[in-house]
C-alpha cells in the first residue's frame, strides 16, 4: 500500500507562551501545499525501512519506524517493509517528516484494519510530534495549544499559485524555539485569514522571523524579492528555513533559483 505525504506552509504563527514541559504554546494556521514524498509498506519477514532520496538514515529515530512502533504497543502488527521517498526538504518547516509520521499510522490502519477513527488517529500521531495530526485530516486547520488543537477553518487557496524556496540552511526546530520570545498576539488569526490576501502581508506575521531574519538575512532576501515578483503574500513556514509565496497567477520565478531549491506546486 501506498500513500504521498504532502507538506504544509504555516500562514501566520504567533508563539504564545513557554510552557514548563519546554513546549511552546502557539497560534498557526496550517495548510497543506503539493510537495509529496511516498510512503509504502510491505509485508515482511521483519520490520525494516529504506529511504530513497536523501541522506537520512532509516534509524530508530525515523518518525515511519517511531509511528509502527507506537502503534505496535496496542496492536498484533505483523512486520513490515517501510519504503520511504524523500523529496520535501528536512529542516525546512515544511513539515515533511511529520507527515510521513501521520500517513504511516493511516496506512497500518488501513492495510490492517484496525479499525481506528481520525480522532484517535490524531491522539497517536501527538504522540510523535506537534505537526503530525494536522496531517490526519490535511485541511485549512487553526491550531492551538502545542499545535495539535486543531479546529477545521474555511480557506481555499486552490485558485492562487503557490511557490516555496528553500535556502540551503537547514534550520533545526528546537534551536528556532529557544530563540522565540513569545508575545501575546495582537491579531486573531482566524479572522484575519478572511481578509482579501492583498491584506496579509500588513496584518499577518511568523514570529520566527525576527530572530531568524537577523541570524540568517539571506531568508528575509527570498521574501523580498519574491514581493519584487509580485507575490500578494510571503512568508517563511513554521520555524524555517522555506519561505512560501502566494502569486494570484503562475509566475515564473526562475531567477530565484540562485538563492536556493524552488519548489513549485504539483498534482498527482
Ligand atoms: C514550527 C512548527 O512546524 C509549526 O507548525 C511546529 O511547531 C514544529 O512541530 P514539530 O516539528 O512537530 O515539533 P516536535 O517534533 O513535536 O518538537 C521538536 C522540538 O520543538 C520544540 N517545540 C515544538 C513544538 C512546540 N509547540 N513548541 C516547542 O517548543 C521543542 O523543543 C521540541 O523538542
Ligand atoms: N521520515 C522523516 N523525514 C524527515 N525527517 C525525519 C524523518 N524521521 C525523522 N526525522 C527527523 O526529524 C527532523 C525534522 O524533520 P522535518 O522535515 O519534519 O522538519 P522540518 O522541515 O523542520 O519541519 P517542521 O519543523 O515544520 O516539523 C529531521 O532533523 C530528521 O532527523
Amino acid at each position: 500500500m501506498l500513500k504521498f505525504a504532502n507538506a504544509k506552509i504555516n500562514i501566520g504563527l504567533h508563539v504564545t507562551e513557554r510552557r514548563a514541559d519546554g513546549y511552546h504554546n502557539l497560534e498557526t494556521i496550517f495548510y497543506p501545499v503539493k510537495i509529496y514524498d511516498a510512503v509504502e509498506i510491505q509485508s515482511a519477514e521483519e520490520l525494516g525501512m529504506e529511504i530513497h532520496g536523501s541522506e537520512l538514515k532509516a534509524d530508530d529515530d525515523n518518525l515511519c519506524l517511531r509511528a509502527y512502533r507506537l502503534l505496535a504497543t496496542d496492536f498484533d502488527l505483523p512486520p513490515v517493509k517501510i519504503h520511504l521517498l524523500k523529496r520535501i526538504p528536512i529542516g525546512a518547516g515544511l513539515g515533511g517528516g511529520s507527515s510521513d509520521a501521520s500517513a504511516t499510522l493511516q496506512l497500518l490502519n488501513d492495510q490492517f484494519k484496525l479499525g481506528l477513527t481520525d480522532t484517535q488517529l490524531e491522539t497517536y500521531a501527538a504522540q510523535l510530534g506537534a505537526d503530525c495530526p494536522f496531517f490526519i485530516q490535511n485541511k485549512a486547520t487553526y491550531a492551538e495549544d502545542i499545535g495539535t488543537k486543531l479546529s477545521p477553518i474555511d480557506l481555499d487557496l486552490s485558485a492562487y499559485y503557490i511557490v516555496l524556496l528553500k535556502p540551503d540552511l537547514h534550520i533545526s526546530t528546537a534551536e528556532a524555539y529557544k530563540n522565540v520570545i513569545p508575545l501575546t498576539p495582537q491579531v486573531d488569526l482566524r479572522r484575519a485569514v478572511q481578509l482579501p490576501i492583498q491584506e496579509w502581508k500588513l496584518i499577518i506575521k511568523n514570529d520566527f522571523e525576527t530572530g531568524l531574519f537577523e541570524l540568517y538575512p539571506q531568508i528575509a532576501e527570498i521574501k523580498r524579492r519574491f514581493y519584487e515578483l509580485g507575490a500578494i503574500y510571503s512568508s517563511m513556514t513554521g520555524s524555517g528555513s522555506a519561505v512560501f509565496a502566494i502569486f494570484e497567477q503562475e509566475t515564473d520565478v526562475s531567477e530565484l533559483n540562485a538563492l536556493g531549491q524552488v519548489f513549485l506546486p504539483m498534482d498527482l
